[in-house]
């Protein structure tokens, strides 16, 4: 059984199919790129997985059982954490504050626990720090940890960013395009610390990226869309290589679309 299965989702906003009939899967422990020109769906596809749209048709399965039936907020729950385009973390939070805030589904205590502040909840509130100091330890974000996100370099806060959707430990880790606007030095790192999730953490990952060398460098598996279908699915050298992918992207390069190399 894949990890995550996405069958014959089509979702439509008024007259525009931005997902059409796609179907793919992706398997425990594998790095999964979603690929493709501007408007072809992946962010669509993505906010699918993650339950902030519902699809007209398919089903979405994970570990087994389709989470169409759950609301957004119970997906952290599941085990899938996602990290987004434009950052979203609390500006005026420390470092520590907001991978913190990303434990909170891990809170089991009741009312009562937490007002008196038994046992339960000091082992609960130590456990929560642990997993927090983990995932600071581990993305080196150690000088950062009481500093305000505000003040930091974009490419800190896109480092926070992915230490906050770790924070809560998930099975699948959805990634929206974490090398977008970052150095080539800092798309190095990020190739990096995926590699590290992967391998180290044991965790699944979904990105969506735009950054050709980057998916190459990390991926398992790619799918590449355009116009809400899909064109390929493969290694990234026989979906770069494929004639639909190819075409595809000839179609958008006057648009300044960064060309699959
Ligand atoms: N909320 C929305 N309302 C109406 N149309 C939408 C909405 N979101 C996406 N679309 C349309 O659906 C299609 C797919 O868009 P989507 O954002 O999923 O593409 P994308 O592959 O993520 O593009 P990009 O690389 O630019 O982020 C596009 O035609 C887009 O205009």
């Amino acid at each position: 059984m894949s990890l995550l299965e996405v069958e014959n989702v089509t979702l439509k906003f008024g007259g525009v199919t931005a997902v059409n009939d796609v179907s793919f899967s992706v398997e425990e422990g594998e790095v999964f790129a979603l690929v493709g020109p501007n408007g072809a769906g992946k962010s669509t596809l993505f906010n699918l997985v993650s339950r902030f749209y519902d699809p007209v048709a398919g089903d979405i399965r994970f570990a087994g059982e389709s989470i169409l039936k759950k609301a957004p907020h119970e997906i952290a729950g599941l085990g899938i954490a996602r990290t987004f385009q434009n950052i979203e973390l609390f500006d005026q939070a420390t470092v520590l504050q907001n991978l913190l805030v990303g434990r909170h589904r891990h809170r089991r205590g009741n009312v009562f626990n937490e007002i008196l502040f038994t046992p339960f909840v000091r082992k609960e509130e130590r456990r929560h720090r642990e997993a927090v100091e983990k995932v600071i330890d581990f993305l080196d974000l150690q000088p950062y940890r009481e500093k305000y996100i505000a003040g930091l370099p974009y490419g800190v806060r896109k480092v926070v960013e992915m230490g906050r959707a770790l924070a809560i430990e998930p099975r699948l880790l959805l990634l929206d395009e974490p090398a977008s606007g970052l150095s080539v030095e800092e798309t190095q790192d990020v190739a990096f610390w995926i590699e590290d999730i992967k391998t180290q953490m044991g965790i699944t990952v979904l990105m969506v990226e735009h950054d050709m060398h980057l998916v190459a460098s990390v991926s398992d598996r790619v799918m590449a869309l355009a116009d809400g279908k899909t064109l390929a699915i493969g290694s990234a050298q026989e979906v770069q290589n494929h004639p639909k992918v190819i075409e595809a992207y000839i179609g958008v390069a006057d648009e300044n679309e960064r060309v699959v190399a």
